[in-house]
């Protein structure tokens, strides 16, 4: 999957240190006592788990657990988890990161079977656990990616995910940690036996995240009454999208209770817009590179009632993260994106194509999840990954819900124990 592969850029540079730079600290005057045995690598007494390190020029690696890392010596220096550099009742840094000498290097260096030491030039004494380590490096990190199932309609009804109990959501542990983990693995979650009403459906929300107040207020509720100047508020259907694509940060998540319909249609859909991207990046590649780099805005102008808004979000449809390459964030809603004049037309021409592309994915019949929502089961929506829409609708609907904080729902979730 493309979150786990490699920048390239950074391969590159580690090939060179490896030819070049590697053996040029036999010269450096700073290490008169290690020099000669630097180059080799220095083992620990025999210990649990095999280690091993190597000092470098400009850094140093080490091999632990089957892993071998290479950390920079201002980083080593600026993680120092001693008391004068760090404060672990509040988690901060203590140290002036501005105060090390970008050249430092550690006088002596030195391994247990659990433990780093480091002697810097000013007689300051590092310790790492090597677990530590592993734990916190780049190279650690990267095997470290939150887990995720990416779907289409028949891997998501095929995984049989069970809606969690209410009472069970709101009063266990357990039954807050497996919502979560659905969330996490799918983008979408589901509780059943919820009150109809807006109050438990607040109770909900506020069990795993600060309620995200925006325009539409902090709980809404609507209905098929043009109340607000935008189509969710009618009985028309609506495409695919994910919502507040016209907000600089979209929101993380949403949540939506069907409280009553009275009528026909008015479906739900469903689509993991991650497996569509995953699609388009095994397919066409350069789509899914012009679709993570072009950026263009979103908009959303009202003027009905009382209500005057303009609100506009800039940025790709596909974000990527820059270190790991993980897609963390779709954009799409054909019916907010404003009128692109962010790049020009040549551009413009290759991006309509790369959209085509990924709309195509996402329209797929088989990538579609349709479902009825019904009151007493509320659904829970990762907005920054599965996108929704509507079937159109006769009768009555009231549909009540909320948008939350992403961060506030990933502190939950790790607080739990999960990886988020
Ligand atoms: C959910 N709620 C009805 C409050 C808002 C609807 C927002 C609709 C907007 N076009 C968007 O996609 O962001
Ligand atoms: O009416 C619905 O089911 C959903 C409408 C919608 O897309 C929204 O409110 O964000
Ligand atoms: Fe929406």
């Amino acid at each position: 999957m493309w979150y786990q592969r490699l920048p390239q850029i950074f391969c590159g540079i580690q090939h060179q240190l490896k030819g070049g730079v590697r053996h040029q600290d036999l010269k450096h005057p700073c290490f008169p006592n290690r020099l000669p045995a630097a180059r080799r690598w220095q083992h620990t007494a025999l210990g649990p788990r095999d280690c091993a390190w190597q000092q470098h020029e400009d850094h140093l690696e080490l091999r632990y657990a089957g892993t071998v890392m290479r950390f920079d010596y201002v980083w080593l220096r600026d993680h120092c988890r001693s008391a004068s550099c760090y404060n672990s009742k509040t988690n901060q840094r203590s140290l002036d990161t501005a105060s090390v000498d970008l050249g430092i290097k550690p006088q002596t260096i030195r391994l247990n079977e659990t433990m780093l030491f480091l002697t810097w030039p000013d007689g300051h004494v590092t310790r790492y656990s090597l677990e530590w380590l592993l734990k916190n490096s780049y190279e650690g990190q990267k095997q470290a990616v939150q887990p995720k199932i990416l779907w289409n309609a028949e891997i998501y009804q095929q995984a049989q995910v069970l809606p969690v109990d209410f009472q069970s959501f709101l009063e266990t542990k357990d039954g807050l940690k497996e919502f979560l983990q659905n969330f996490l693995l799918y983008g979408i979650a589901f509780v059943e036996n919820v009150p109809p009403t807006q109050e438990d459906t607040e109770k909900l929300a506020g069990r795993i995240s600060l309620i995200r107040e925006t325009i539409y207020g902090r709980m809404w509720y609507f209905t098929s009454d043009f109340s607000r100047g935008d189509t969710a508020y009618t009985k028309l259907a609506l495409d695919r999208h994910t919502d507040t694509t016209y907000f600089q940060e979209p929101c993380g998540i949403q949540v939506f209770h069907c409280l009553k319909h009275e009528g026909t249609g008015g479906r739900t859909l469903l689509v993991d817009g991650f497996y569509a991207a995953e699609r388009v990046l095994q397919r066409a590649p350069a789509d899914f590179d012009l679709l993570s780099k072009v950026p263009l805005k979103h908009e959303y102008i009202e003027n009905v009632g009382e209500c005057h808004n303009h609100m506009i979000g800039v940025g790709p449809v596909l974000n990527i993260h820059p270190w790991n390459k993980e897609l963390y964030l779709i954009r799409y809603n054909n019916y907010d994106r404003a009128v692109i004049n962010t790049v020009p037309y040549d551009v413009v021409h290759r991006w309509y194509a790369a959209h085509r592309t990924l709309t195509t994915e996402l329209r797929r019949p088989e990538n579609e999840l349709w479902i009825k929502l019904k009151p007493g089961k509320a659904l829970f929506i990762d907005n920054w990954r599965v996108l929704h829409g509507r079937e159109s609708f006769t009768g009555y609907r009231q549909l009540c819900g909320c948008y939350l904080t992403r961060d506030d729902v990933l502190n939950t979730a790790r607080f739990l124990g999960l990886q988020a």
